[in-house]
């Protein structure tokens, strides 16, 4: 079955149980998000996403950094990572969304999806360093892109739509519940940033 949720109420959470993922709506002017959305792409030290996959070290297109407020490691897909200290802007943004879902981040996973052709597989962020069904904050700049949930046990499958400037929370049971996705499009060619804060225990 597939439900499509458009127009929700805000703070409302969207998932019909076994999780919490909640629409802040729009937290960031247009201008704002253009503005943030240049100014990351320039200022943020991206790189290739590397994956193992069957033994081999794999380079995904989509380009990921990784900030914190100490030198975290952060294992996910077999590739070791260690946090960059926050930057001005990063530090902005992390303060104005924990003032939104009332929570604390400590870290931030930044991905670049440089336009429709790249996207994210199914998964979820339960890797042992983040804090157990801990928020995940999503801020969205650059191009719309569909964002998918799916049930593990049922295949119930849900999709949103994320925007620029809008800001999207996972907490409660939701990485062990279900996966989410962010589907490749023909139809996008800008590219999109997203911001994923996160807690690292
Ligand atoms: O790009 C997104 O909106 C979310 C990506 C994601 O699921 C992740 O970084 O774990
Ligand atoms: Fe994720």
């Amino acid at each position: 079955m597939d439900l499509f949720t458009q127009c929700n109420q805000q703070d409302e959470n969207i998932l019909p149980f076994d999780g919490e993922v909640l629409s802040h709506g729009f937290v960031l002017s247009n201008d704002e998000s253009e503005y943030y959305y240049t100014l990351l792409l320039g200022a943020i030290a991206w790189q290739p996403d590397e994956a193992i996959l069957f033994g081999k070290r794999i380079q995904t297109r989509r380009q990921v950094a990784w900030y914190g407020e100490q030198p975290f490691s952060y294992a996910y897909s077999g590739v070791i990572k260690c946090a960059l200290p926050w930057t001005d802007a990063l530090l902005w943004l992390k303060q104005k969304i924990e003032t939104i879902t009332n929570e604390t981040y400590n870290s931030c996973l930044l991905n670049y999806y440089g336009s429709g052709d790249e996207g994210m597989a199914w998964h979820s962020d339960a890797e042992k360093q983040l804090k157990k069904n801990g928020s995940i904050a999503v801020l969205s700049l650059g191009a719309v892109r569909k964002f998918s949930f799916k049930h593990k046990a049922s295949s119930l499958k849900l999709d949103v739509i994320l925007e620029p400037g809008s800001l999207w929370e996972m907490k409660g049971e939701t990485q062990t519940y279900w996966l989410h996705r962010l589907p490749p499009t023909q139809k996008v060619r800008k590219g999109r940033v997203s911001l994923t804060f996160r807690t690292i225990v």
